[in-house]
């Protein structure tokens, strides 16, 4: 890759593996780019002082959900060519190039459960060694960070399924630490009201980051995932222009945060795939956030059975074909905080 033509061949040169012949080099308006690694770049603003927010994007930590990475490239051209300004010190990332490539969700071994240390367990996959490079340089981006600033991480996927809610945010287990308001009114800008609360840690990238580097941390799920060129890009203008708003220091007034204009959900308990004895009684076309009649067997494997209860319950990321040990769907419940 050349240093003047960054941006479409930035995507471009992360799946081919080509680095730039340059580690740093100017963009429009005074804009500083610095390539970390393959499909990571740092993009530094004219203005930086110690109040200047770090906002970390990333997508194609799952290689076919296609549509996030299409809108953060175009954000990155509209950057580098002078269309959008930069306020915020910027770190962007194509999580999993070889999968992004392969039009694949993984290659080994899904990444989102191989941060916060689990790569250590699966040293020979591709994607470990993937996810221990993202982490390490997310967490130098943000050591990095001024103590005053905003510690940002959006974690951009689409989902295999439906959903009853187009699109939703996840919060990570936050521990000892309040929900960030703010954060919800700014998902609602982005025309995101539906949001899952998790209840424990977990292997994902913003459950790292969240709590590794104190960011408010948020995965977004944006719609349903297909493979590159057949994206109707105008579902996903939501959160393209609230990023771009983000990004280029625009912060208009947001309304105080009301529980009535939000979908919460709290994550009640995962399905988890024992063995290859997991039957799921959910066939493939119904959506994510279906309401599970009281009652009703949702799965069993072996001798663990999981049923609904109450009726108030719904489920979320229903998904048999995960590997042994891993999540195959989670059971919701409406919340207020
Ligand atoms: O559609 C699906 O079944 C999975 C979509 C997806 O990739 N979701 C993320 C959610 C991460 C989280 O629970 O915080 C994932 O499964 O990694
Ligand atoms: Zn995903």
């Amino acid at each position: 890759m050349n240093q003047p033509s960054l941006s479409y061949d930035f995507l471009t040169a992360t799946l081919q593996d080509q680095p730039p012949v340059a580690r740093e080099w100017p963009l429009a308006n005074g804009v500083t780019a610095r390539w970390r690694e393959r499909g990571i770049l740092e993009l530094v603003p004219p203005q930086l002082d110690d109040h200047t927010d770090r906002v970390l994007i990333s997508c194609g930590v799952h290689g076919n959900e296609t549509a996030p990475i299409e809108v953060a490239n175009g954000i990155l051209r509209d950057i580098e060519q002078g269309r959008l300004p930069l306020a915020v010190h910027l770190l962007l990332m194509f999580g999993n190039p070889d999968a992004m490539q392969a039009g694949e969700r993984y290659l080994d071994y899904d990444m989102n459960r191989l941060f916060n240390g689990q790569h250590a367990k699966h040293p020979a996959t591709r994607e470990a060694q993937r996810a221990a490079v993202l982490e390490n340089a997310a967490a130098a981006f943000f050591e990095q960070a001024p103590n005053g600033c905003q510690r940002l991480h959006y974690d951009l996927h689409t989902a295999i399924r439906g959903s009853v809610f187009e699109r939703f945010a996840i919060y990570p287990y936050l521990h000892e630490r309040d929900y960030n308001r703010e954060q919800l009114c700014w998902l609602e800008s982005a025309d995101i009201t539906t949001v899952l609360l998790h209840s424990q840690p977990a292997a994902t990238f913003t459950y790292y980051t969240s709590r590794h580097c104190q960011t408010d941390a948020l995965t977004l799920e944006l719609g349903k995932a297909r493979p590159f060129g057949q994206n109707d890009l105008s579902r996903f203008e939501g959160i393209n222009q609230a990023l771009r708003r983000l990004l280029s220091g625009q912060r208009d007034p947001l309304p105080a945060f009301a529980n009535e204009r939000f979908q919460l959900f709290r994550a009640k308990y995962d399905l988890v795939k024992h063995s290859d004895q997991f039957r799921l009684y959910l066939h493939d076309q119904v959506e994510n956030f279906t309401l599970l009649e009281d009652g009703f067997v949702i799965a069993e494997d072996q001798d663990v059975r999981y049923q609904a209860h109450g009726g108030n319950e719904r489920i979320l990321f229903p998904n048999p074909k995960v590997g042994n040990g891993l999540r195959a769907g989670i059971v919701i419940e409406p919340v207020a905080i």
